[in-house]
């Protein structure tokens, strides 16, 4: 199964357990693989055949201001429902990194899988 990818999307938004972390942004950088099959886009060079990366990235910095969560996790589970709401992605992984919040890591975050796997040739994983 083909993928579309949007890498190193810096998104700035509330998030954080503790109280100072209530007053301020921080940033999120997200990983986003999207499941789907790109040969009728391709067929026909039409976007609307495809997902498109700059709309789901666009959609992404808006939930971000628009939510204001404390766990990463709230965070990429609701992002991926939305996703899956609005767009038809039928298996998406998203990975959500928060750079600044352990000094001595380079980053901390966490990877999820939502939806079915396309069928696709015997033995291929995501
Ligand atoms: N699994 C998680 N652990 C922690 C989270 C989180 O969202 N998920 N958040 C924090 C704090 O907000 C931290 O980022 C402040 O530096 C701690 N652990």
């Amino acid at each position: 199964m083909d993928r579309i990818l949007i890498e190193g999307l810096n998104i700035d938004t509330v998030i954080g357990v503790y109280d100072w972390e209530r007053t301020i942004t921080q940033s999120l950088r997200l990983d986003v693989t999207l499941a789907t099959d790109i040969r009728p886009a391709a067929a026909t060079d039409d976007l609307a055949l495809t997902l498109n990366y700059a709309a789901i990235s666009e959609r992404i910095q808006r939930f971000a201001h628009e939510h204001q969560f404390s766990l990463i996790e709230t965070f990429a589970e609701r992002l991926c429902d939305c996703l899956r709401r609005e767009f038809p992605i039928t298996w998406m992984r998203l990975a959500v990194r928060k750079p600044a919040a352990v000094p001595a890591a380079q980053s901390v975050g966490l990877v999820i899988e939502r939806g079915e796997w396309p069928d696709g040739p015997a033995g291929e994983t995501p």
